[in-house]
């Protein structure tokens, strides 16, 4: 617990994980005081901490750009939370210089300036404890997060140096920081689609503010031992390449790593033509796909492994998804080479009857599906139809993208509702 007369400075602390990180250190006994650009951010902080019964007299607000704070004096700062932060979803290939600046600026920069700014004012001659809020981004190497995947790993490296450099003061400043995985129902969280994501595994803000308040800005000086280093609040989810995969995290196997594929080369789909191919593209041949029903004896073992891979991916995200909804989706997988759609369809057929979707439907969605494949195709290679549920993808996010390659194929995945029209 924070002391009672402590003062703890956030910044980006009018909204999101910062606003819960400032009603936690309101609730432990600490005063607040809150900085972020937009005054009307500012002013429905000030409601919310007001509705929920603190006084006034507890925390202040200012409008204030990070990249430009400096503060003259204050009568006393105990903590200072880095929490302020923009973002967005962009390929690296479409990053103007200007946009991976602006973030640099923001989240790495500023924070940057607000250690300073905290050090210059008190902490230089009293101590305290710095808190930057980073990310699992960089760790992951998340696909359209070149820019804050950067910032972020800058503010770790700022972390560690910082925190070994302040560490042998008379009044030694700790410097720690928290890296959160996908965090519900925040701004960040929504502008990253992170409504693809399986909410089982996501922290909620509660979780994050709970371990930055009581455990590293304990009042009784305790976690001291902990300093220089980031600590990942994510359920484990990056190790387990789980973002990407995220229906069947539970089970690590070479599947997960294609689905980091899938979403890099997606995610980069408009440069995808500029990706070197290391074998020349299968003739286009929409017209040599086959059902299910054929021989795949014959087949090479590469495409028998790969529809395998493709069908279980799927099959398994049909059976255990809760959703109603995923689990009549549609899916069709096109440039894939015939044996694997092949097993493909019959594993992933599998993977709807054990969900349960009745036949009539798996019909429709076999025809649906059949029709945008033969649409899709043209031009491509040889294609596949899978039917059932899986990758959530936003449409906002991928639509527009041309389809990316896998192993050198061009390879898309299409979800949809199962009663879509195809005009
Ligand atoms: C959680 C979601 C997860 C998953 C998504 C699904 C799949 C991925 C798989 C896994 C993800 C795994 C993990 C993710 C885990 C967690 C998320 C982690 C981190 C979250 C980090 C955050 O920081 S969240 C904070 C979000 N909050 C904000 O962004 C609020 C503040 N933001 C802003 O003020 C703006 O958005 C801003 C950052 C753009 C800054 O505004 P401003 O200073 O006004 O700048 P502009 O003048 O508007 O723009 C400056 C240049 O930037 C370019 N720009 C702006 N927007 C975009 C865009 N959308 N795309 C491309 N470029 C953009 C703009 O064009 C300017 O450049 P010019 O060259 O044109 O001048
Ligand atoms: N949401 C998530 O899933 C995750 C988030 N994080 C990190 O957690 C932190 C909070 O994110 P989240 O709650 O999602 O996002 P929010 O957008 O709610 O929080 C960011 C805050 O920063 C403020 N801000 C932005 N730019 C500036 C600036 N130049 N100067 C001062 N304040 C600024 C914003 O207010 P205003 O616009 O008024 O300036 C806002 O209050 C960020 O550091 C983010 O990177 C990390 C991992 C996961």
């Amino acid at each position: 617990m924070a002391s009672a007369d402590s003062v703890a400075f956030i910044t980006g602390g009018s909204t999101g994980i910062g606003l819960q990180i400032a009603e936690n250190f309101l609730r432990s006994g600490s005063k607040v005081f809150i900085v972020s650009r937009k005054p009307e951010n500012l002013r429905a902080a000030a409601e919310r901490l007001k509705s929920l019964g603190f006084e006034e007299s507890r925390f202040g607000t200012a409008s204030v750009d990070v990249r430009k704070l400096c503060l003259d004096k204050f009568k006393r700062l105990d903590y200072l939370v880095n929490s302020a932060a923009g973002n967005f979803m962009c390929p690296a290939a479409n990053l103007t210089p200007n946009g991976f600046r602006t973030v640099i600026e923001i989240d790495l920069i500023g924070t940057f300036n607000s250690i300073r700014a905290a050090f210059d004012a008190w902490m230089r001659d009293h101590g305290g404890v710095i808190v930057n809020i980073t990310a699992t981004l960089h760790l992951a190497a998340v696909p359209g997060q070149a820019h804050a995947g950067a910032a972020k790993a800058g503010i770790d490296a700022l972390t560690r140096h910082l925190g070994v450099e302040w560490s042998c003061r008379d009044r030694p400043v700790r410097v720690v920081a928290v890296a959160p995985g996908p965090v519900a129902d925040t701004l960040g969280f929504d502008k990253l689609g992170g409504a693809t994501l399986d909410r089982r595994y996501l922290v909620t803000k509660s979780e994050v503010a709970d371990i930055v308040v009581n455990l590293l800005c304990r009042r009784d000086g305790g976690g001291a031992a902990f300093n220089a280093q980031t600590l990942v609040l994510d359920r484990a989810q990056y190790l387990a390449f789980a973002y990407f995969d995220a229906a069947s995290s539970r089970s690590v196997s070479p599947r997960c790593c294609e689905c980091r594929l899938l979403l890099a080369r997606r995610i980069d789909g408009r440069a995808s033509s500029e990706l070197p191919a290391a074998s020349p593209p299968s003739p286009p041949s929409v017209s040599s796909w086959s059902p299910p029903a054929q021989s795949l004896d014959r087949r090479p073992a590469r495409a028998k492994c790969l529809g395998n891979t493709y069908g279980n991916i799927l099959a398994r995200r049909g059976s255990r998804s809760r959703s109603p909804l995923a689990k009549r989706r549609a899916h069709v997988i096109v440039g894939e080479s015939t044996a694997a759609g092949c097993l493909a369809v019959d594993q992933f057929e599998h993977g709807q009857r054990r969900a349960g979707v009745p036949s009539a439907e798996m019909r429709q969605n076999s025809q649906t599906a059949l029709a945008i494949a033969r649409r899709l195709a043209q031009g491509l290679t040889n294609c596949a139809v899978l039917l059932g549920s899986g990758l959530r993808l936003q449409p906002s996010l991928w639509s527009d993208l041309p389809p990316p390659r896998i192993a050198n194929r061009p390879l898309l995945l299409w979800n949809a509702p199962t009663r879509i029209a195809v005009s």
